[in-house]
């Protein structure tokens, strides 16, 4: 609705009962608070967001206090003033408090305890003053805590934070040195305070410290410094990496679409000799497979080039029976007994978040491995493929089933052999929809046969954690950070290394961060999913469970078998306030077969 003055917004925030979101945004209308009493039991409000609409004075005690399911709070960019009432302490639901850009005072409340739920504190950009509380160690879910610019002073308590990823306490009086438990935060988080260098990050002889600190309002000034800082010297390197990247994927996607008249041809011409002699066996079918050709079927079928991707070229292949598949044609590989081990672990794993691989085939000449042909296309051609005003955009339904249907297939493919096994490729462009429309992994196995010859980081850009550097330090943690740069680039439909209008390179991860912390939720998530009703409250629940994947510290990321849970609960634990008859028609979680039982066969 729009409200056009502040007794308009009185009327709403004190009578209206059964409202769950409230946004306004952008008048300057409101004055004070006062009158502000939300006398009735809103207990359905889970959202309320009131950024600079010009509320000056302090909060009274009893004004929010009863909105227990409050959940987003959001007052920045106002001139409040005076500490933080008492009584939000009883707002045990809220997940994210931003109440930057204001002039509140006095210290932070002594006890966190009650927000148990909170994910994003951001309190910059004030006149708060003392110390931290150690209290505050009890939000065990907190991903950003955003301190700067305030009066805080005293020392920086040990706080066990293990869901933190985003801290910022610069800009303050603290004093002492930085704890151990945030050491692993970059100097930025806390320049602009009198701590003693001897354990900050060592980025911190990129920040210049500041001779005089920024001032208030100056936050969204400072950000694109924060960021620069901890990108710090980081970013013509990774300039340099992007755009070699980007030019071979245009080139690549240039080429997708070649057709060719058989994959046979193109290997005579490839080796500039005669074709016939391919030699060296047959094609090696795995149990179950009902396929029925042979090498020289599939050489003399015509095949349509898919894409050329970091290993090789990858072909839809037309037999003569009708039968279509797909054809990964391997530039090279490791030696023939660790490949066809390789192929062994991955032929025998059946289960239905996990492409199956039908077939393959080892020579001196020719490597290929075959899979089933997935029509729809890959998770990322659903996603980006030609954003037009005519497209049928990636609706929320199938985007929670790749993400549901992928979590599974990853933890399965984590179970096996002794929990060793590793993807170590997770991308959009792996995954595929499965017949009843949940996402299914692809290219098992292939990281692996291929890590002595393509390094990871050349492999996914973006998708690849940070202590991914070389090809031994891939490990099942790895796969849980992709897997959050897959939720990531679902929920807000950018891939995970973009440029900008400006030409800027944009890292998915960093950009969502900066986003999260300054609280343009909102607009974190892609436009195309702004038309489906009561969804946000689900993309917000993703949203966190990505942040929590993609933490910094590879030991700080969920198990995947635990992101299942989570990614499956997100729609249980909103069935309850869908309409009924939209929540019975969808079928989000079929039974899990295969995780701890799994169907493998041999
Ligand atoms: N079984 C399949 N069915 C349909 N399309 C597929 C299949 N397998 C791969 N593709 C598509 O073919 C193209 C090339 O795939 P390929 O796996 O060679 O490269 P990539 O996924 O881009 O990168 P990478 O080699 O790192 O996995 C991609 O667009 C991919 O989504």
């Amino acid at each position: 609705e729009p409200y056009e003055d502040k007794q308009a917004l009185l009327d709403f925030l004190n009578n209206v009962n059964h409202s769950r979101y409230l946004n306004w945004d952008g008048t300057s209308a409101c004055s004070s608070w006062t009158g502000v009493t939300c006398n009735h039991d809103k207990t359905r409000i889970i959202a309320i967001r009131l950024p600079g609409v010009g509320f000056r004075g302090s909060i009274p005690v009893n004004t929010l206090s009863r909105l227990s399911a409050l959940q987003i709070l959001s007052l920045r960019s106002n001139s409040f003033s005076g500490p933080i009432p008492s009584d939000f302490g009883n707002l045990g639901n809220l997940t994210s408090i931003y109440l930057q850009s204001n002039s509140f005072n006095g210290p932070l409340p002594a006890d966190f305890s009650a927000w148990k739920s909170l994910s994003v504190l951001n309190l910059s950009n004030n006149d708060f003053s003392g110390s931290i509380p150690s209290s505050i160690s009890n939000l065990t879910h907190l991903t950003a805590l955003v301190l700067t610019n305030n009066s805080l002073s005293g020392n920086i308590p040990d706080l066990n934070l293990p869901s933190l990823q985003v801290l910022d306490l610069s800009n303050n009086n603290f004093t002492g040195s930085v704890p151990n438990s945030l050491q692993r935060f970059p100097g930025s988080a806390f320049s602009g305070n009198r701590l003693s260098p001897a354990n900050i990050s060592p980025s911190l002889s990129l920040v210049p410290p500041p001779s005089v600190p920024p001032k208030k309002k100056s936050f969204k000034l400072h950000e694109p410094a924060i960021l620069g800082i901890v990108i710090g010297g980081c970013v013509l390197c990774f300039l340099a990496i992007a755009a070699v990247l980007i030019i071979r994927y245009s080139k690549k996607e240039g080429k997708s679409g070649d057709t060719e008249k058989s994959l046979k041809k193109e290997a005579a011409v490839r080796k500039g000799a005669s074709s016939s002699q391919h030699g060296e066996g047959n094609l090696a079918f795995f149990e179950g497979c009902n396929l029925a050709f042979d090498l020289e079927d599939l050489l003399r079928a015509s095949a349509e080039v898919l894409g050329k991707g970091t290993f090789g070229t990858t072909y839809k292949a037309a037999l003569e029976d009708s039968t279509t598949v797909v054809v990964k044609r391997l530039k090279e590989s490791v030696g023939r007994k660790d490949f066809e081990q390789q192929m062994e672990v991955v032929g025998n794993i059946r289960h239905e978040n996990v492409a199956p691989l039908r077939a393959y085939y080892y020579s001196k000449d020719e490597k290929l491995m075959v899979y089933d042909f997935y029509s729809q296309g890959s998770a990322s051609l659903m996603l980006h493929a030609k954003r037009s005003a005519d497209r049928i955009p990636l609706d929320w339904e199938t985007r929670l089933r790749i993400v549901i249907g992928a979590a599974r297939g990853i933890a399965l493919i984590h179970v096996q052999y002794g929990g060793k096994l590793v993807h170590g490729n997770i991308k959009s462009s792996n995954i595929f929809l499965n017949s009843q429309g949940f996402g299914c992994i692809s290219d098992l196995g292939l990281a692996t046969i291929m890590s002595p010859i393509v390094p990871p980081v050349m492999r996914a850009a973006g998708y690849q954690p940070p202590e991914v550097t070389d090809s031994r330090k891939v490990s099942q943690a790895t796969d849980v950070y992709s897997f959050g740069v897959l939720l990531l680039e679902l929920l807000t439909g950018k891939s995970p290394i973009h440029a900008t209008g400006t030409n800027e390179v944009v890292h998915l991860v960093r950009w969502v961060h900066s986003v999260v912390r300054e609280e343009w939720t909102a607009e974190v998530f892609d436009v195309e999913l702004l038309r489906y009703p009561n969804i946000e409250e689900e993309m917000v629940e993703m949203l966190q469970i990505g942040l929590t994947c993609v933490a910094r510290m590879p030991e700080q990321r969920p198990k995947m078998a635990v992101v299942v849970k989570m990614v499956e609960g997100v729609r249980r634990v909103n069935t309850g306030t869908r309409p009924s008859t939209e929540a019975s028609t969808l079928n989000l979680t079929p039974p899990m077969t295969g995780i701890g039982s799994s169907s493998v066969t041999h």
